[in-house]
């Protein structure tokens, strides 16, 4: 970590984005080092402000150590900054394939810049993201990284290039012995549209989202082309679209409301001059391309087998943590005789059997919580065969060359087991009840919020 960054460098980084945890920014001055990178600073809670993961502990826990005490690269770091790298290089890259992982490297920065970052780019900040956290003042160093919104990183304007981030949640139903009767629904519904109610319940989203992640991990052609569909129709947290790295769809830092006449009007005007479409349906041929390179790449069959490490369900992993920590379990203390058998193999495992529970569990929730961003480039008349993926639309008679990144693959602490447990109860529970009041009403409006009929 040579170079540090001060307060007369933060000018050249401007916003680009951001989740629940960190900020990025992007640059714009002409440094080498930096051309074609973004950075990734974390961000800290405001005060009052009920933001979990921000508030894990600062460096691994005895526990943590002890979780992750196969991969000797991370147990030794210090600092949460550099153990969060070393988690994507040494567990998160192997597993989902080094081609698809840039795990990036730690710059030094000074207060001073952080300082000045905050300030500049506070405006463009979504309100509540602004209200919930703020740049952490107390890092001194933060992750560079390529671009991925850009395809070529040194030569920036020479290619125009479309860059399409999907954030696809959990793509599987959970068959886990571990789930509870009151919980069984969970075998048919997915984990996203059930917590589709709870946003709504909670007011973060206007509409019930179309899209389907088991359309998008199904492997077919017409489903995952169904699933870019709705992901364009209701893009929430999920679907965004980056032109020469800037966006020009979905929502800067959060969500996006759901598209309407006018934003997918500017999004097919915005496309004109990289995707062709004699007949105007430049929209339609984007949607059809990354269909056809989520399906091509193959990248979604192996983020599959990652999140299904999580092969037991909270509802088992729960009873592991509290073995781990030495905890008397939460969970079993409220359970009749008949009901805590269904548990008792989970507390008579041995603490490694518990620890690969718990550490898969984890792994697994950083693999449905991550993004993927597709960047496409059309491949040029005559030009030599790159060494990445290379796709030809039909449509257009246009061969684009693509490239896949996965993108914010943060190790999940597991200070936040419980929360997983209370929030998948929760998560049910609303879905549960918004189904029964809109049977009460009438069946229409259950057609309308697009529930399942039955529980
Ligand atoms: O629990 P979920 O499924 O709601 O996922 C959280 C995400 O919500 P989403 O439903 O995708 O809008 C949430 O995203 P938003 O803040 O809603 O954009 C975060 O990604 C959060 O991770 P972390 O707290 O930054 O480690 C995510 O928390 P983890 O569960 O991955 O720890
Ligand atoms: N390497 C990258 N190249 C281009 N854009 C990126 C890159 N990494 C992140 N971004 C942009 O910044 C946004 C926020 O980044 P990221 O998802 O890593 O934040 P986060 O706080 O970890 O998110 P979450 O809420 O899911 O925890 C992304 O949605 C994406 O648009
Ligand atoms: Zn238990």
């Amino acid at each position: 970590m040579e170079v540090i960054l001060n307060e007369k460098n933060a000018g050249e980084w401007v916003y680009r984005g951001e989740g629940a945890a960190n900020l990025v920014l992007a640059y714009t001055g002409s440094s080498p080092t930096f051309i074609g990178k973004v950075m990734r600073i974390r961000k800290a809670p405001r005060n009052g402000a009920e933001v979990t993961s921000m508030r894990s502990p600062s460096s691994l826990t005895a526990h943590e150590r002890l979780l992750w005490k196969d991969v000797h690269e991370l147990i030794s770091s210090l600092d949460n900054e550099i153990a969060g790298q070393l988690f994507v290089l040494h567990v998160m890259k192997p597993l989902l394939g080094s081609k698809y992982v840039d795990a990036g490297m730690l710059v030094g920065v000074s207060m001073k810049f952080l300082e000045s970052v905050e300030k500049n780019v506070i405006c463009q900040r979504p309100a509540w993201r602004v209200d919930n956290a703020q740049v952490d003042m107390h890092r001194d160093s933060v992750l560079l990284m390529s671009d991925h919104s850009l395809f070529t990183h040194g030569n920036l304007g020479s290619s125009p290039s479309i860059s399409v981030e999907i954030k696809p949640k959990c793509g599987f139903l959970p068959l886990s012995r571990f789930i509870s009767e009151g919980t069984a629904i969970k075998k048919r519904i997915t984990r996203f549209q059930m917590h589709q109610a709870l946003k709504l319940h909670r007011g973060e989203i206007a509409l019930l989202s179309e899209y389907n992640p088991l359309d998008l991990f199904s492997g077919s052609k017409e489903r995952i082309h169904k699933a870019i569909k709705d992901l364009f129709t209701t893009p929430q947290n999920n679907f965004r679209v980056f032109k020469n790295g800037s966006l020009i769809f979905g929502g800067l830092g959060g969500g996006a409301e759901d598209t309407n006449f006018c934003i997918a009007k500017a999004f097919e005007d915005a496309l004109k001059s990289v995707i062709r479409a004699d007949d105007g349906h430049c929209t339609e041929n984007l949607l059809t391309l990354v269909a056809e390179a989520v399906k091509k790449s193959g990248v979604l069959d192996r983020l599959l087998e990652v999140q299904k490490l999580d092969n037991v369900d909270i509802e088992g992993a729960i009873h592991a943590y509290y073995d781990i920590t030495r905890q008397q379990c939460m969970i079993c203390r409220e359970l009749s005789e008949e009901q805590l058998k269904r548990y008792s193999s989970l507390h008579s495992a041995s603490l490694d059997e518990s620890l690969r529970i718990v550490k898969d569990y984890l792994i697994a929730a950083t693999a449905k919580d991550c993004s993927f961003m597709i960047c496409f480039r059309p491949r040029k008349e005559g030009g030599s065969r790159s060494e990445c993926s290379s796709i030809y639309l039909e449509s257009t008679k246009q061969a684009f060359d693509f490239k896949v990144y996965f993108i914010d693959l943060d190790l999940k602490r597991m200070s936040k087991m419980e929360e997983y447990y209370e929030l998948d109860k929760k998560i049910v529970s609303c879905y549960k009840e918004m189904i029964k009041m809109d049977q009460g009403r009438n069946s229409q409006t259950c057609k309308h919020l697009k529930l399942p009929a039955e529980i």
